[in-house]
């Protein structure tokens, strides 16, 4: 497998080795011993599955009482992903990465504790796979407004589809965030 750095400190890309043969496919999406010298560190817990309509686009999400760390992929059509580093003691506290998540390239990112994450489907019907290290704790859930200036995120549509909640995203002026 392939591991890129991204521009934000912890965050990396992942390229799986794909093994093709005369029947289809085949690859590991997770193995505890390589991606750990990879550097994905810790233990998952929580595995989710969802599927977006065209330029749905959901985040930018975080827990504050329980972050999560995120290993993300797309196994239906592709998505654009987004990490937003969001502790304050981070040299690159307030940036973003994107990246295209497809199940053409097979590409996982991993978004550590301590970020905040989103995605945009860009294609009918998207479903992502994530694995969390850490468990769903709706009383700490938090949402920055995916459209917010100060971070500027550069998305590929004006209107996406958004839930209620992600509609009144707060301002990252505003936000609670990580030491
Ligand atoms: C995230 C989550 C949601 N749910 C429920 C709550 C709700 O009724 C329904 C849909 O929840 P949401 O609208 O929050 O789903 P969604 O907008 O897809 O939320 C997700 O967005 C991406 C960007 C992330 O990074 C994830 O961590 C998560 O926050 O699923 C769980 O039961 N467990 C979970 O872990």
């Amino acid at each position: 497998m392939i591991v890129t750095p991204t521009k934000l400190e912890s965050c990396v890309l992942i390229e799986p080795r794909v093994f093709q043969d005369d029947r289809g496919f085949f690859l590991e999406t997770y193995n505890a011993n390589r991606y750990r010298e990879a550097g994905v560190p810790l233990t998952f817990v929580q595995d989710n599955h969802s599927c977006s309509k065209l330029h749905t686009l959901r985040g930018l999400h975080y827990q504050i009482d329980r972050p999560q760390g995120k290993l993300v992929w797309a196994i239906r059509g592709e998505i654009l992903d987004v990490a937003v580093d969001i502790r304050r003691s981070s040299p690159t506290f307030g940036q973003w990465y994107s990246v295209i998540l497809s199940s053409e390239n097979r590409r996982q990112l991993y978004v550590p504790p301590g970020f905040a994450h989103g995605f945009c489907a860009l294609s009918e019907g998207t479903e992502i796979i994530y694995k969390c290290t850490d468990v769903y704790s709706p009383a700490g859930e938090r949402t920055i407004a995916w459209n917010d200036p100060t971070l500027a995120i550069e998305w590929p549509v004006e209107t996406p589809l958004l839930s209620p909640k992600d509609s009144e995203g707060v301002l990252f002026a505003d936000a609670e965030l990580f030491d």
